[in-house]
């Protein structure tokens, strides 16, 4: 295909395809920061075509579209561990032609790995936020993303308080679905937690893909440690080596948060005396004792094998989505 000349900008924003926005988001990470410091006008890929309107090679942000802060900064919270993952501002943004509604990250320039798009990029279904382009400007990239406009489950948890375990099933599935998908691809998210799971009208889906990694074999030796400190697995916190069953652990915490709305461990050991948790997990048994007292016996069964400590125990997302406790029978309704 011919090569889309972006080194000078001329290309401006385009539409294009998966392979494009890759080619472009690679040119992006390898380009020297001075070359892009000049950049007449805004650079980018878009795979939207129905619902963000180019102008003649142009998408100027707040006149093409409009960002409004969400005020969604998110801090990965007191685990001292150094995120790999790609933080940063999300912010709501509406396309001024087609009135779209969609989610935009701004992750500045020295932040941005081509990671962070790729898997977005390259795997698609209904439980994973769909990426519609990539735009630079003013040296920061903006990853335009499908919207949940009902904000993350952390929001709902704090804003609402312990979620009625007929909610939690809903949010489960979704997201089991989310992991079956990507674990069928050796892809593990490596950031399951309420934070990272939004909200539609009719569905949940997964989001923030800056610590995904795609295992070449049935294990991931880990560099560095990835994730956020309360949902970690043992394994993960061995650094020995793991696989996608870690996701399945941190779905396990997570509905402990939703139930309880605190992560486990915190209310038996609090933040104020344990700056890590990693020892504690590392230690102790998995958090059943963190389980919400009303939990039903199949939901604690149901979590009793998804917070399994040895990962070739654990169920599979695939296993988990057959369970009778997210398949409630017409009796128990
Ligand atoms: N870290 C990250 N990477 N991609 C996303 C993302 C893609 N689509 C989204 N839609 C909504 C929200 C969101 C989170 N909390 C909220 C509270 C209120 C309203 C909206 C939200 C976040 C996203 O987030």
């Amino acid at each position: 295909s011919e090569q889309k000349n972006y080194s000078e900008g001329v290309g401006g924003v385009q539409y294009g395809t998966v392979t494009d926005l890759l080619s472009f988001v690679n040119l992006l990470s390898n380009m020297k920061s001075t070359a892009l410091q000049h950049l007449s006008r805004e650079m980018g890929v878009l795979l939207n075509k129905k619902d963000m309107a180019v102008k003649k090679g142009r998408y100027q942000i707040n006149m093409d579209v409009l960002l409004f802060p969400w005020k969604l900064t998110y801090k990965k919270h007191g685990t001292g561990l150094v995120p790999k993952g790609s933080f940063g501002k999300v912010h709501l943004a509406q396309d001024t032609v087609t009135r779209k509604r969609m989610a935009c990250k701004l992750i500045p320039m020295e932040n941005f790995k081509a990671a962070d798009v790729e898997f977005q990029a390259r795997f698609r279904h209904e439980n994973i936020a769909e990426l519609y382009g990539v735009l630079f400007w003013d040296q920061s990239v903006h990853l335009f993303m499908e919207a949940g406009e009902g904000g993350s489950v952390l929001e709902k948890v704090e804003s609402c308080g312990p979620m009625r375990e007929f909610e939690i099933i809903w949010v489960t599935k979704q997201v089991l679905r989310g992991l079956e998908y990507l674990h069928s691809h050796n892809i593990i998210h490596h950031d399951i937690k309420p934070s990272n799971i939004v909200l539609m009208s009719d569905k949940a889906a997964l989001v923030d893909f800056g610590l995904t990694v795609q295992m070449t074999d049935d294990i991931y030796i880990p560099r560095d440690m990835r994730g956020t400190e309360m949902y970690m697995s043992p394994e993960l916190v061995l650094c020995r080596g793991h696989d996608t069953k870690t996701d399945i652990y941190s779905l396990g915490t997570t509905i402990i948060h939703m139930q309880t709305g605190s992560p486990p461990w915190v209310s038996r050991y609090p933040r104020t005396s344990y700056p890590s948790y990693l020892y504690i997990i590392h230690m102790q048994a998995p958090p059943l004792e963190d389980i919400a007292k009303d939990c039903s016996p199949a939901m604690r069964s149901f979590l009793e094998r998804a917070l399994e400590r040895d990962p070739a125990l654990r169920s599979s997302a695939s296993e988990l989505l057959k369970d009778e406790a997210i398949n409630p029978s017409r009796e128990d309704q």
